[in-house]
């Protein structure tokens, strides 16, 4: 069995050296202490080192930015990150670097990462990234906080108007903010995002806003449009507003006003034809109390607010998402879908899910990757889950609710649980299948008992 499982590790060793070595960018795989771990050829080429060499070093010796080592410990994905790396040869130049987190037991310890020397993207990687992936179609759920904010999303997406969307880290914000793009009569043109807390503050001016030649030391020659020219004609998506520092709050502020930039370094007044929809998990109002937010850029930007709701009070949600999950990432890796005993799906469908959706989204590819089996019991899923807190003080307010006296013989048990699960999932013939699945029983099996039930107790 050991034996087994290490040739499956050289094995798949080897892929992803094969892998690696296909990819013409650097890539280096870090620990979440930023020690080199991996590295593909392309990166032992740009830094004129070697492998040896490279997996003795860290993140910091490569790669000139502090922050980017604080985003592998958060476990969330970056794109187009920019950075500035010295290549083997000491000349210092900028780069765009992309972050794939990497989780044991849904706990970040390391990343991917790629880098893309800024001035070697090709027009056609620069289309790439102003594409949306998702539509309002793609949002999905049908609890009656999502239809009414999909509802809403439909209403204003036509409009002009400045949106503003709150909500728990890893809801579907920017989810959302595409889907809206999507069904704008903008959705030919770009969608530009733009992270404010994944931008060191010194670089957040001159990528919003671009500069002029010669503007700063380094700057590239000719200047550099920002993402508010760039999202022309299209939506400027300005994620986690509430990390945006106090003097470009002001900036931002005049630019609503004036629908005019001006370049850093630059005197030319620009006209800007953008829709902007900015998004945050921070609670403005109390920023706007402690003076770190400006009151009159909430009001400008507060014009539409939605809100998206977190996953704990999206329960009816919860259930369908799962399955979902469960076919997508069985698709993807090429697995049939796993069936879920009852305790297990329980469990889920009780826990408080603190990361929302990119939560729920990392353990289902997590029990599709590790379960061997066909169906999913609760040592399937990660520790975390099954030994969370909200996991036993349901167990145990459950217990104190409990009835201490009478006891329920089996046959009671049965019926309660069956009772419940129909309640939950509702009478409809579709509430009946799944509450069927959640039962671990057929559908056939759960009419007999329903209609065993009915027999005894009319009204139930
Ligand atoms: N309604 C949805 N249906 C399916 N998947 C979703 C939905 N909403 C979000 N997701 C998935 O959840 C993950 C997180 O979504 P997103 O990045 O939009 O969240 P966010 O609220 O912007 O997070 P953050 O505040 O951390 O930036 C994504 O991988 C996305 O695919």
């Amino acid at each position: 069995m050991q034996e087994e499982a290490s040739r499956e590790r050289k094995w798949l060793l080897q892929e992803v050296e094969g892998l690696l070595s296909f990819i013409t960018y650097p890539i280096l795989v870090v620990d979440r202490f930023g020690r080199v771990i991996h590295v593909n050829p392309a990166a032992e080429h740009i830094w004129r080192r070697s492998q040896v060499v490279l997996l003795n070093q860290t993140l910091q010796d490569l790669v000139e930015s502090a922050k980017l080592l604080e985003w592998v410990g958060k476990g969330k994905p970056l794109r187009d990150f920019p950075v500035e790396m010295t290549d083997g040869s000491g000349k210092k130049s900028p780069y765009l670097c992309r972050l794939h987190p990497l989780f044991i037991n849904r706990k970040a310890e390391g990343a991917i990462l790629q880098f893309t020397e800024q001035i070697l993207e090709t027009e056609f990687e620069k289309n790439r990234k102003y594409v949306t992936r998702y539509t309002l179609e793609d949002v999905r759920g049908h609890s009656p906080g999502i239809m009414a904010l999909k509802e809403q999303a439909r209403k204003i997406a036509k409009s002009d108007s400045t949106v503003l969307i709150r909500g728990e880290s890893g809801t579907g914000k920017e989810v959302l903010a595409q889907s809206i793009h999507q069904a704008s009569s903008r959705s030919g043109g770009p969608f530009v995002a733009i992270n404010c807390a994944a931008i060191p503050e010194a670089l957040l001016e001159s990528e919003l806003f671009g500069y002029d030649d010669g503007a700063f030391t380094g700057a590239k020659k000719g200047g550099k449009p920002g993402r508010f020219e760039l999202a022309l004609n299209g939506t400027l998506f300005l994620d986690e507003i509430g990390d945006m520092p106090p003097y470009l709050q002001a900036k931002l502020l005049r630019v609503l006003q004036e629908k005019r930039i001006e370049r850093v370094g630059g005197s030319e007044s620009i006209p800007v034809d953008t829709r902007l929809i900015a998004a945050t998990h921070k609670d403005l109002e109390a920023m706007i109390v402690s003076g770190q937010f400006r009151e009159d850029l909430f009001y400008r930007l507060h014009v539409i607010p939605l809100y998206v709701p977190p996953l704990r009070e999206r329960g009816e949600d919860l259930y369908d998402l799962i399955q979902y999950y469960m076919k997508s990432f069985g698709d993807r890796l090429g697995k049939e879908p796993k069936r879920f005993t009852t305790q297990a799906m329980k469990c889920l469908l009780e826990y408080h899910w603190p990361g929302n959706i990119r939560e729920l989204e990392n353990t289902l590819e997590y029990i599709v990757n590790l379960e061997i089996g066909d169906l999913v019991t609760i040592n399937s899923l990660p520790s975390s889950i099954r030994t969370s807190q909200s996991n036993g003080e349901v167990q145990r307010a459950a217990a104190a609710s409990a009835p201490a006296y009478p006891e329920l013989s089996i046959e009671q048990t049965e019926e309660q649980l069956i009772l419940q699960a129909v309640q939950r999932f509702g009478r409809s013939t579709e509430g009946k299948r799944k509450a069927a699945e959640y039962l671990g029983i057929s559908v056939a099996t759960l009419y007999r008992r329903l209609s065993k039930i009915n027999r005894k107790h009319p009204l139930s």
